[in-house]
């Protein structure tokens, strides 16, 4: 007998909804790519390139134009017997700091065995090295940082890099940086010298509204989906739903791949709305419990006496009311409870992990106070507590009176 049986009525290619596939097609951003190509026109001209600065939050097409326009940019450079392009891609993601990311793009450019190691060096002899592998390709050089922000304030390499040429630490390579990130403070953190040479160019791409996401949805469904699997006003919704959260192509992407899969899962012929609900809080969850991971015991709890309030119908409330919740919880899981103002920070940290809104109310003599609330669906809250807090009875309290509030 089969274990394994094919399904392949909802998806024609799944994995034209997943993160690493490249689309051949762009929609919706022309604005953005005149500029990116208007930054980029030096390289066909044979002219040093410009260095790029481009950021917007996340999910709203950055890596895949940049991806897009340099595959455009090397195909059509190549009638050009005068420009020798190549183009490097670095993601800064785990590296922080100049020195760091100099190694990563010396040990790209080395022949497998001829890699250097992380540390010892002194940062110049890094960069030298490095010099050395870009004057041996030659030519002109654009060098992509994704998530460029993790290098933090330790950047002298997005000072040097471009102005290599200028300083004599190059000869022959015309090198041209093109720094990607979706931290807003970045820039203006950067060193001043740092953010004239790198943001000679700077490209802003704003979230998606509805309608924009829609088309995207629908230019990718084309591929990635059977004719006929989606119900009418699927993808409205999938669109609906990630502009009004975040703007993020992304996120309508993942919406709809994991409702077809959850169609797939309850054997239907199409994708309905049931679906993306579904998929939409199992997202939501999986959000808040990624978030919850990186809690401490008592930013756990913090959020628990929200979630507690939620359920009495007592949201938005005072960072008061909230504290004598926690105090509570604290007591009935044995635990030593922090002061106040400890308490406060915690419901910081969850408001900057999207968890909770915070609402700031002005209280005349007083001065102002904040109230917060859930800015995630009840049901993903405490289901991702349950997996995290030895505080069963007292969830089980919660669920009970959030079932009689009808809160969900
Ligand atoms: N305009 C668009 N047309 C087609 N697909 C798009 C468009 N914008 C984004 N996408 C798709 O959405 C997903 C996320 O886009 P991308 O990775 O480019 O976002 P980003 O802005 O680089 O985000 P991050 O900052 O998180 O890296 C990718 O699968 C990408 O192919």
């Amino acid at each position: 007998m089969r274990r394994f049986e094919r399904k392949q009525n909802i998806f024609r290619n799944k994995d034209a909804l997943g993160e690493s596939y490249q689309p051949d097609q762009i929609e919706e951003r022309d604005e953005e790519i005149e500029e990116y190509m208007d930054a980029l026109q030096p390289v066909v001209d044979g002219w040093e390139p410009n260095n790029i600065f481009l950021y917007g939050n996340t999910g709203v097409g950055k890596t895949a134009v940049t991806d897009y326009l340099l595959d455009r940019l090397q195909d059509d450079v190549a009638d050009y017997d005068d420009v020798n392009l190549s183009v490097i891609s670095l993601n800064c993601k785990t590296l922080n700091s100049s020195y760091q990311v100099a190694v990563e793009l010396v040990n790209k450019l080395r022949p497998a065995g001829g890699e250097i190691s992380s540390t010892g060096y002194p940062q110049q002899t890094v960069f030298k090295k490095l010099y050395e592998e870009l004057e041996a390709i030659g030519g002109t050089i654009l060098i992509v940082l994704d998530e460029v922000d993790s290098i933090g304030d330790r950047d002298e390499l997005l000072y040097e890099l471009p102005r290599a040429r200028a300083n004599n630490n190059l000869d022959s390579a015309k090198v041209g940086v093109i720094g990607i990130s979706n931290d807003f403070k970045f820039r203006e953190q950067l060193d001043p010298r740092v953010q004239d040479t790198l943001c000679e160019r700077e490209l802003q791409f704003p979230p998606y509204d509805a309608p924009e996401l829609e088309n995207i949805l629908e230019s990718r469904a084309e591929i990635a989906i059977a004719e006929d699997a989606v119900e009418q006003g699927v993808l409205n919704f999938c669109a609906a739903l990630a502009a009004r959260d975040s703007g993020s192509a992304r996120q309508a992407l993942d919406l709809l791949r994991l409702a077809g899969e959850i169609a797939e899962n309850r054997e239907a012929d199409l994708i309905e709305r049931d679906h993306v609900e579904a998929a939409r809080s199992r997202l939501e969850q999986e959000r808040v419990e990624e978030g919850m991971r990186e809690l401490t015991t008592h930013g756990r709890l913090a959020l628990l006496a929200v979630i507690s309030k939620a359920a009495k119908e007592e949201t938005p409330c005072r960072t008061r009311e909230i504290y004598e919740e926690y105090i509570t919880l604290c007591d009935s899981s044995g635990t030593d409870s922090l002061a106040q103002r400890s308490v406060h920070n915690h419901l910081s940290d969850l408001r900057m992990l999207g968890i909770l809104s915070a609402y700031e109310n002005r209280s005349g003599s007083r001065g102002n106070y904040y109230s917060y609330e859930l800015d995630v669906p009840f049901t993903s809250a405490i289901e991702a507590m349950s997996d995290v807090l030895r505080l069963d009875s007292e969830i089980e309290t919660i669920r009970e009176i959030a079932s009689m509030n009808n809160v969900a």
